[in-house]
């Protein structure tokens, strides 16, 4: 048997929830082109497509809408335990040891029916926003601020971040930002998640699992990372020799290049027109230059390679325009990809349910005798 390298090209289930052409640069939502719902949808309504598998009704939207207000506040306990958290601790540590630490406080933490992970899922997806705004707020030195019912999910996330009510323009631009992120099929976190709920673990322990993974900055951490590059890099004049030093020296440029697609990823397409609006509107033109210098300049090499600018290489100018610093880039991601992992874990139960155990192609010795400590050289 052939090996398949970072699991490439293998298929290990079905789903119905996320269409990927890697080629053409196309994402769908069960079957709906990712521009649409970036444009047209709230995060609400993206949650219920990839829990329910089609559009809410009205009143159905408005009774989901509803069920996840009711769910953002976190229980005393956790707050009091956030305050003992260290306040230098990064924020996807914070969130991940936080969702571990809310499972605890579940008494049914291990009850995965169908019902109660529906309904666990929900709570998750309602409190991420809340953990990382609260984690925000402490870091700054401040209160959390409790959540409020009457915003959209995007809105009151904002709200309970930076302490004032966003505007309309602010909450739509979180909203669109949640959704390009909150399916993405069996990208590294999702295929996490997973691999830990088919040995029928609890949903807290796979999700947390999950949170570790979309850390890395081969995955969600690149967001950050892209900041920090546009931070070394300064300004938009040293921006060309600089990402020409960078492949000189074989290194990466982060935000660029993936696995699925060899074409622009349609969600840095929305995100760089985003980006423009808020560089051109708000004043966050250098950051947003230095990055069209260097998808025009590392293009020239890598575009024939079929490595352009991800999801994460333009979403960070659209974060610090919304008021977080760059360590809240990738939790601002978490918050939207809870609900795609949600959705895979039910999806996954309903579907196929099977551990899953991959293999390895041996590559050792066999009968390698044992010696004895004292006859070791
Ligand atoms: C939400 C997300 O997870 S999107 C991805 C976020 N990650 C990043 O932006 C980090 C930068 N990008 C990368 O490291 C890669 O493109 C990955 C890990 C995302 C995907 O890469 P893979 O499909 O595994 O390809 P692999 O790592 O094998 O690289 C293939 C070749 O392309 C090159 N390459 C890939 N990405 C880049 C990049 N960003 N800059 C320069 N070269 C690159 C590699 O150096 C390698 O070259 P080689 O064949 O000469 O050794
Ligand atoms: O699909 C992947 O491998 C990574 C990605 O873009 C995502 O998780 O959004």
């Amino acid at each position: 048997m052939e090996v398949a390298r970072g699991l490439e090209g293998v298929l290990f289930t079905e789903s119905r929830m996320c269409y990927i052409d890697g080629q053409q640069g196309k994402l769908y939502y069960y079957g709906i082109p990712i521009q649409e719902l970036a444009e047209k949808s709230s995060f609400e309504e993206t949650t219920f497509l990839l829990l329910h598998g089609r559009l809410p009704r009205r009143q159905e939207l408005e009774e989901f809408s509803a069920a996840l207000a009711r769910r953002r506040a976190l229980p005393a306990h956790l707050l009091e335990s956030f305050k003992r958290y260290p306040v230098s601790a990064h924020p996807m540590s914070f969130l991940r040891t936080a969702v571990s630490e809310f499972g605890m406080l579940d008494p049914t933490e291990g009850d995965i029916s169908r019902e109660a992970l529906y309904e666990k899922g929900l709570d998750l997806i309602a409190k991420f926003a809340t953990i990382v705004a609260a984690n925000k707020r402490l870091k700054e030195g401040k209160e959390p601020i409790p959540p409020r019912e009457d915003l959209s999910h995007a809105a009151n996330f904002l709200y309970m971040a930076n302490g004032v009510e966003p505007s309309p323009e602010q909450a739509r631009l979180m909203d669109a930002a949640l959704i390009l992120h909150a399916e993405h099929g069996f990208n590294a976190s999702t295929f996490t998640a997973i691999a830990a709920f088919s040995t029928e673990t609890d949903l807290y322990s796979a999700i947390t699992a999950a949170v570790a993974s979309l850390k890395g900055p081969r995955h969600g951490g690149a967001n950050e990372a892209v900041m920090r590059m546009i931070q070394e890099i300064g300004t938009p004049e040293r921006a060309r020799e600089w990402v020409r030093e960078k492949l000189a020296k074989k290194e990466r440029i982060m935000g660029m290049g993936h696995r699925v697609y060899k074409a622009f990823d349609p969600r840095a397409g929305v995100l760089e027109k985003l980006a423009r609006l808020v560089a051109e509107k708000h004043g966050h033109s250098k950051e947003y230059q230095i990055l069209k210098i260097v998808e025009e300049e590392a293009g020239k090499v890598l575009n024939p390679r079929g490595i352009y600018p991800n999801v994460d290489f333009y979403s960070g100018v659209v974060y610090s325009d919304l008021g977080f610093s760059l360590e809240f880039f990738t939790p601002i991601f978490a918050v939207a990809r809870i609900s795609g992992w949600v959705g895979h874990i039910l999806e996954y139960q309903e579907l196929d349910n099977r551990l899953l155990r991959p293999g390895a192609k041996y590559v050792g010795e066999l009968d390698v005798p044992y010696v004895p400590l004292e006859a070791r050289e």
